[in-house]
């Protein structure tokens, strides 16, 4: 099955976040993604990733991708979160952290928890791959 992954990255994270998923890329290219607005503005045009656009965090984003987890619609969020600067919409961003938590999906929030989210799904994946039917 898909894996479905959804990229955030406070805009400090981004350069970290393009980084990352240069490093999975052939992993991710398998994967269906969802990400909030410039996040996966700089996925796809950087990396060529094909991904589901929600809006800009600070106008819903994270709430369109926490309404899609509760709906089981995601099996892991890689949120590169700044901690050092304030957001203005830091309540939606609890609010999808705290989903994450209320449905046991995996909420990898910096980039060593993000390398070890993103090897354990791609070797799943391989696995699977392999797995006699
Ligand atoms: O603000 C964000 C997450 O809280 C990210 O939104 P963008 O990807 O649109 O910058």
């Amino acid at each position: 099955m898909t894996t479905r992954i959804a990229l955030i990255a406070h805009d400090k994270k981004k350069d970290d976040m393009i980084a990352l998923a240069g490093e999975y890329l052939d992993f991710l290219r398998s994967c269906s993604l969802t990400a909030t607005g410039t996040t996966g503005g700089r996925l796809a045009n950087e990396l060529g990733l094909k991904v589901e656009r929600k809006h800009s965090g600070p106008f819903g984003g994270d709430l369109q991708i926490g309404s899609l987890l509760v709906e089981g619609r995601i099996d892991c969020v890689i949120f590169l979160r700044d901690p050092m600067t304030p957001q203005p919409h830091e309540p939606d961003i609890n609010a999808l952290v705290r989903a994450c938590d209320v449905h046991n999906i995996p909420c990898a929030t910096n980039m060593t928890s993000a390398h070890l989210v993103l090897s354990q799904l791609q070797l799943r994946a391989a696995q699977q791959s392999v797995a006699p039917l």
